[in-house]
């Protein structure tokens, strides 16, 4: 069988085919390593190599604790497996683990800002496994392993956790006992029950299940109540076959001995064994509102669907994103080694675990606010039986989780260098959270609260039918493709594109009835611009563009994307000749800079050339409203040469200019001016201007003109390392966007999406 094919049935939000392209497109897999320090002149050299270098070597030779200081460690964990339990896929081998640890690493980087590095060991023994890992702690902050069969992974992580002055984590472990146990809290506050009485049942008997009930029974879970199953059946006192010293510690006296004589009248299953491991007439033996966190992966024991069908009382939860409760260790395992790193735990022990796992369910309780609303699929989410947990991307989990952790640590003497200031330390935490993932995040969420039909107007070419597919699959909406309904079939056919999915909506413009109606549109707009209907009828039947753009303009789609086969200003030309600005706006391009640990808006990087002071006013205004839509609070910079006059030249005249114009019309947002880009930058820089009206560093850039805008969003990607999305066009009546020619499918869909998003406001 095809490697893709054991998942292909299952996955329903993303096909094989994407995941592999994920995969393999740009550098292959996940992670790149990139300096932190400029390595430009023989200077540079000198001090981070020979002869600069010797110095930290001594002094961390000397005191090996300013190893944290003066390397990478105190930032640096290593996500490290064989491969013998690669989620619920078995035992496949520490190569094909790779991605799994390589996801972690760039998880961890993604959510809490910690550097990670995946290490594939490729033993099965244990004392060698061991023994390469211990010789490894020089090089890190914290040891992460993942996804090692029990019972080994109980035997090394012991070890390690003798011989490492590092915390050792085994996250299938830890980190899922901990979400569990949160999640457990809660689902138990939901239907009345308390932990001393409620009787539980967990399958499987490995490496996360002995350690969920290890966690709970430590936080008073009764062990007379807790029974394991594993694939021989009920774990009881006195059996023999299939046992090792784990499984025996949990073994109870009981007469049953299979899972369904376990589950009947059980309140909560643990499912932590594999994939189907549940039949829906277990789950209809047991008690009233029964508990079920089905969390095997990719797929569960039981899917929520198949328990709607047969009982309405539970609450489940799976380790899947694609279910309400994903009860899965991502909520963990970044926060919790940013907590340990952040106060250099020698170890994370079991305060800290309850802290963390208490953090988690006390977040799912409290209010959810506006911006955090916006991290929510559905509507905003409230306390309940589909809302026992946090989601991954709920911002709060990066202050909250760590912070418990720490303390924790300070007070149980297992941190190394205490946190003395803790209001400082939530603050820092905060602004470790990576702009990118909110900003997209939170267009997408939205998206799929209210999905639009957006028609890719380029639909013969490749990259753009993938684009509509991932459109469609992400539940954005209707992706509509526009072209040659026989050339798109042969493509797709010779590219293994499935295009008769849900979502996907073929528009052959050649035979569309709406031929007609677009063309006496047209004609009407153009008509007394020089256009015969032949022509009108000409640029509806042969141009892309100008169909797609009658379609929004009459309502048949919700927006479009284009820009693939046609450079940017030529599709801007044929939107126009459709589409009128919104009334009392301007169109103008907005490019948003994200940027290490901040989020830049940059206008106008698309429409006007050399603006004057009015359309420089009016341009600011636009930008301002579309960072208001994304959810920022606008902090708009003039940019200039020169700063508050100085040194004075007409250019910068002009922009003075613009910001009187903004004062006569009293707009409702932060703007000063001129200024150059550093000075709206960095706060420093800024304190010299102590009359400037910003009240912090600039999150807006309006540009003096296109050359500077687009010049320098161009060396922000080239050379800052900056992820530039857009230019995004706003101030049309109608939502469009344009893409650059060199767009990849993952551009494409941001953009699909920022139109349907543009469209919803
Ligand atoms: N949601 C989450 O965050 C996480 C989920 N998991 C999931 O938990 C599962 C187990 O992972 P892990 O503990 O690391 O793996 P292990 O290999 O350590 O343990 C697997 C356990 O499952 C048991 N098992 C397998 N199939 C069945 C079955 N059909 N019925 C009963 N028991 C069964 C095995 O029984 P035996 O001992 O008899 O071989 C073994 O005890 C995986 O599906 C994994 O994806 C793991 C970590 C995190
Ligand atoms: C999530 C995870 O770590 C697992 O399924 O193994
Ligand atoms: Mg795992």
């Amino acid at each position: 069988m095809p490697a893709t094919d054991k998942t292909d049935r299952t996955m329903t939000s993303v096909t094989a085919q994407e995941a592999l392209d994920f995969h393999s497109q740009g550098r292959p897999g996940k992670l790149e390593i990139s300096p932190t320090k400029a390595m430009a002149t023989q200077r540079d050299l000198s001090l981070a190599y020979s002869p600069g270098v010797a110095v930290p070597v001594l002094a961390i030779a000397e005191d090996p604790a300013t190893a944290y200081d003066y390397t990478t460690r105190g930032n640096m964990v290593a996500v490290i497996s064989n491969g013998t339990a690669i989620l619920g896929l078995g035992n496949l081998g520490a190569l094909a683990s790779k991605p799994v640890m390589e996801g972690k690493a760039v998880l961890f980087k993604r959510f809490a800002d910690v550097d990670s590095i995946d290490l594939e060991v490729d033993t099965e023994n244990v004392d060698e496994f061991i023994n390469c890992v211990r010789f490894l702690g020089p090089s890190f902050g914290g040891i992460n392993l993942e996804d090692i069969k029990a019972p080994d992974c109980f035997i090394i992580e012991q070890k390690l956790r003798e011989v490492m002055d590092i915390p050792v984590f085994h996250d299938d472990q830890h980190g899922t006992a901990i979400i569990a146990a949160a999640g457990l809290i809660n689902a138990l506050t939901l239907t009345g029950r308390d932990f001393k009485t409620t009787k539980l049942v967990c399958n499987g008997a490995g490496a996360a299940a002995i350690a969920c009930i290890e966690l709970i029974k430590a936080m008073g879970f009764n062990p007379e109540n807790v029974t394991l199953c594993d694939t021989k059946g009920v774990i009881f006192q006195g059996r023999t076959e299939g046992m090792n010293q784990w499984k025996s510690a949990h073994a109870v006296k009981t007469d049953r001995r299979t899972l369904a004589e376990a589950l009947e009248g059980a309140d909560v299953v643990f499912g932590l064994s594999a994939k189907g491991a549940l039949s829906e007439d277990m789950v209809r033996s047991m008690a009233p509102r029964p508990i079920i966190f089905a969390m095997a992966n990719p797929d569960p024991e039981i899917t929520p669907e198949e328990v709607a069908r047969i009982r309405d009382d539970a609450i489940v939860a799976t380790g899947r994103s694609d279910y309400p409760n994903q009860v899965n260790n991502v909520l963990g395992f970044p926060y919790i080694f940013r907590g340990a790193l952040d106060v250099r735990a020698s170890t994370i022990n079991d305060a800290m675990k309850i802290a963390a796992a208490e953090a988690l369910a006390s977040l799912a309780k409290e209010d959810v606010p506006d911006d955090v609303a916006a991290a929510y699929q559905g509507n905003r989410p409230r306390f309940g039986a589909q809302y026992i947990i946090p989601v991954p991307f709920d911002p709060r989990l990066i202050s909250a989780i760590p912070m418990a952790v720490a303390k924790a640590a300070m007070e149980t003497g297992v941190a190394r260098k205490p946190i003395v200031d803790l209001e400082a330390y939530g603050r820092q935490l905060s602004a470790r959270r990576d702009p990118i993932a909110s900003t997209l995040q939170r267009i997408y969420e939205r998206v799929r609260r209210q999905p639009k039909r957006i028609v890719f107007a380029e639909g013969e070419e490749v990259q753009v039918m993938r684009s509509a597919i991932a459109y469609a699959n992400q539940q954005l909406g209707t992706a509509i493709l526009l072209g040659r309904e026989d050339r798109m079939r042969e493509t797709a056919e010779r590219e293994g594109i499935d295009l008769d999915r849900p979502g996907i909506q073929i528009v052959n413009a050649r035979v569309s009835k709406r031929v007609g109606a677009y063309t006496d549109y047209l004609y009407a707009r153009l008509q007394r611009k020089g256009s015969l209907f032949r022509d009108a009828q000409r640029l509806i039947n042969n141009d892309r563009n100008h169909f797609a753009a009658c379609m929004v303009a009459l309502g048949d789609a919700d927006g479009m994307v284009t820009g693939i086969t046609r450079n940017y200003s030529t599709a801007l030309d044929d939107v126009r000749r459709c589409i009128d600005p919104k009334p009392g706006h301007r169109v103008i391009g907005v490019s948003i800079a994200l940027c290490r640990g901040r989020t830049v808006l940059v206008a106008d990087t698309a429409v006007h050339d050399m603006p004057s002071s009015e359309e420089l006013a009016d341009i600011a205004e636009e930008a301002a409203g579309l960072a208001k839509r994304l959810g920022y609070v606008p902090r708009v910079a003039m940019l200039a040469y020169s700063t508050f006059g100085h040194p004075s030249g007409e250019r910068s005249e002009r922009v003075r200019e613009a910001v009187n114009i903004l004062d006569k019309r009293r707009v409702d947002f932060e703007y000063d001016g001129e200024m150059a880009a550093d000075v709206a930058l960095n706060s420093r820089v800024m304190e010299q201007y102590p009359f400037c009206r910003l009240s912090g560093p600039a999150n807006v850039l309006v540009m003096p003109a296109f050359h500077s805008a687009s010049i320098s969003t161009k060396m922000l990607q080239e050379l800052g390392g900056s992820t530039v999305i857009g230019p995004l066009l706003v101030g049309f009546d109608k939502s469009v966007q344009i893409v650059s020619m060199s767009a990849k499918d993952s551009d494409i869909v941001n953009m699909a999406a920022i139109a349907a998003y543009n469209a919803g406001m």
